[in-house]
């Protein structure tokens, strides 16, 4: 995938604005779905059991994040992706603070091993944290560098049969398809909780229309984050900026910003 084809994506993802439906977390259901409306998807934040089998006919994907974790969520996210695989859906798992409790790396494992079209988003330290390594995150935040990640994303990739994208200072998508390197964002983005899971909730909206979603996704989140940096005084209006950036981004500014690569 070059950037023609992310362009090509993203144009798609514009015209057929895709439902997504989100299980996320209390901190960001509001950001993730300003995130998903600037980019052109549709978001639905929907926890019923009862509305979930209805629900997963239409959504084009579903998008499961363990921020805010009770053991009634736990049993909702699995009926979700249960109903996900039946209706032939992808789903996006962001194991948010996976390295923080055993609860949490412990549902994150199950719902990976549940979900039949998978793609993995999180930040290093969950990464690792999610392959059974030790990790050095902090709660939801990553203290480890995004390539001390590789090995456990390649291990995942194995594991699970499904797409990895370790965000950070350099975002790596890894695959069976090999291991694609983007270097865009800005450190800023970090100081404005969410945008990995705004990241996350955009890798869904890829997803449904069937694109390699991980890497269209990290893409268009870090043109827009350094372009949002550039204009931002700050995380406060970092936060706004970042969806005007989202919205306004056309190919021309994605083909010259975006810094793209593949591992050999
Ligand atoms: N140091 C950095 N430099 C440039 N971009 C960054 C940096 N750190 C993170 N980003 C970008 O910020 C976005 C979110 O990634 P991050 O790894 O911070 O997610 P996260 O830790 O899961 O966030 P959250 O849990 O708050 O949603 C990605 O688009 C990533 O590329
Ligand atoms: C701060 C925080 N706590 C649980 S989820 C979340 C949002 C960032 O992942
Ligand atoms: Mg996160």
């Amino acid at each position: 995938m070059n950037v023609n084809a992310i362009c090509t994506a993203l144009a798609q993802l514009r015209e057929q604005a895709p439902l997504v439906v989100n299980i996320t977390n209390y901190v960001v259901m509001n950001n993730s779905a300003n995130a998903l409306l600037a980019i052109g998807a549709s978001p639905i934040m929907a926890h019923s059991r009862e509305e979930m089998t209805e629900m997963m006919a239409f959504a084009g994907a579903l998008v499961i994040n363990i921020g805010t974790l009770d053991r009634t969520w736990i049993e909702r996210m699995t009926f979700a992706v249960e109903q996900a695989n039946a209706a032939g859906k992808p789903v996006v798992l962001d194991p948010v603070g996976c390295g923080a409790t055993s609860l949490r790396a412990h549902t994150a494992r199950q719902l990976a091993a549940l979900a039949k079209h998978l793609t993995i988003r999180g930040n290093a330290s969950e990464i690792i944290a999610l392959a059974g390594q030790a990790s050095q995150g902090k709660g939801v935040d990553s203290q480890d560098p995004s390539e001390t990640a590789l090995e456990a994303a390649k291990q995942l990739v194995e594991q699970y049969q499904a797409q990895v994208v370790i965000s950070g200072a350099t975002d790596y998508i890894v695959s069976n398809d090999g291991t694609f390197v983007l270097n865009n964002g800005h450190p800023m983005m970090t100081q404005v909780t969410g945008t990995g899971c705004s990241l996350s909730a955009i890798t869904g909206a890829f997803a449904a229309i069937g694109e390699t979603s991980g890497l269209a996704a990290a893409a268009v989140m870090g043109v827009a984050g350094e372009i949002a940096a550039e204009q931002a005084k700050g995380p406060g209006s970092l936060q706004v900026a970042l969806l005007d950036a989202l919205y306004n981004l056309d190919e021309n500014t994605l083909t010259q910003r975006l810094k793209l690569s593949q591992l050999a």
